[in-house]
């Protein structure tokens, strides 16, 4: 039975790089489908989650974050950013508790209220668990100031679970009524290969620093199914995947000495693909060096931007 007042819709999650937007996504979709990272703007694709609940269906689109431009990729993915804004019908603005709201978020709500002046912001302030109650408070109280006394503010904590369907709920209330767009148990309607890029692309950037994060893009070639399994062994895909890096001495980082790191990074993004798909899976990864791909129209296009 489909609940009276059922209401859908799409949200995206926008805020200044680490202020845990993925987590959040993770939290209400209950599912790795979103890339984490402690490190800024690794959020590349459009990647949709689903939230199901009695009364609502939120999908989730996961934005990059926006960031001034200044690559042809960058340009793009502004432009991505700008359309999902328009299209969806509420934008929660994440704010950490524990960090002074800042020139890089006024920037950013400016950019909202200019390209989608009529979708409304709803300030979620973030990581309360990291922060006393005072400071969650006062938090709630600068965020009301900046996007106006009408807005719903919520304090959420993804890593808690604290207040995450007081979330929903107040996001499900900024959606239109009517049924739900997806059926039951469907979380992302991304490709398959566009996740195991993402898993894999998350894994050989683990504990890497700054620079690589842009530098990086993975580009699944072939799926196979392994011929020959009995039934007792189960299916098992075989994934070959290349990782395109800027410059040689970036491929040495990625595959570390004597390839070390590169055997970590298969067998960390081999866990995570297996998880997602629930069968067996070899991967086979290959470093290359395609320079300055960021720049070149014909690569971006390659590379599925
Ligand atoms: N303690 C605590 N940490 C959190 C919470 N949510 C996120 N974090 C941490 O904050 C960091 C950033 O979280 P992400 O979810 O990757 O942030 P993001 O906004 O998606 O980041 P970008 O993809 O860079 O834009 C990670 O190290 C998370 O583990 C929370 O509720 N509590």
């Amino acid at each position: 039975m489909t609940h009276p007042d059922f209401r859908s819709g799409f949200v995206c999650f926008v805020g200044r790089p680490n202020t845990g937007k993925s987590t959040l996504t993770n939290a209400l979709v209950g599912s790795k489908i979103a890339i984490t990272s402690s490190r800024p703007q690794t959020t590349r694709h459009t990647i949709r989650g689903i939230v199901h609940r009695d009364h609502a269906q939120l999908i989730l689109v996961d934005t990059p974050g926006l960031h001034r431009p200044r690559t042809l990729l960058g340009q793009r993915l502004n432009d991505l950013v700008r359309d999902t804004y328009s299209e969806v019908d509420a934008i929660g603005m994440c704010f950490p508790a524990d960090e002074k709201i800042g020139p890089g978020d006024r920037w950013i709500l400016e950019q909202l209220r200019h390209v989608a002046p009529k979708t409304p912001v709803i300030g979620i302030v973030t990581k309360i668990d990291k922060v006393g109650k005072q400071q969650v408070a006062a938090q709630l109280m600068a965020v009301s100031k900046l996007l106006g006394d009408n807005s719903d503010v919520v304090p959420v904590s993804a890593t808690s679970g604290e207040q995450v369907e007081v979330l929903v709920d107040v996001l499900a209330s900024h959606m239109e009524p009517g049924p739900a767009f997806y059926p039951d148990g469907e979380l992302t309607d991304e490709p398959e290969e566009t996740l195991m890029a993402e898993l894999i692309r998350e894994a050989a950037l683990e504990g890497l620093g700054d620079e690589l994060p842009h530098s990086l893009a993975v580009v699944i070639e072939e799926i196979v199914e392994r011929e020959g399994r009995t039934e007792k062994q189960g299916p098992m895909l075989d994934v070959h995947a290349f990782l395109y890096v800027e410059r040689p001495s970036q491929k040495g980082i990625v595959i570390g000495k004597g390839g070390a790191r590169l055997r970590e990074v298969g067998t960390a993004a081999r866990t995570q693909i297996e998880k997602l798909l629930g069968v067996k899976v070899y991967l086979d990864l290959h470093v290359k060096v395609a320079k300055d791909w960021q720049r070149d129209p014909k690569q971006l296009g390659r590379l599925g931007f």
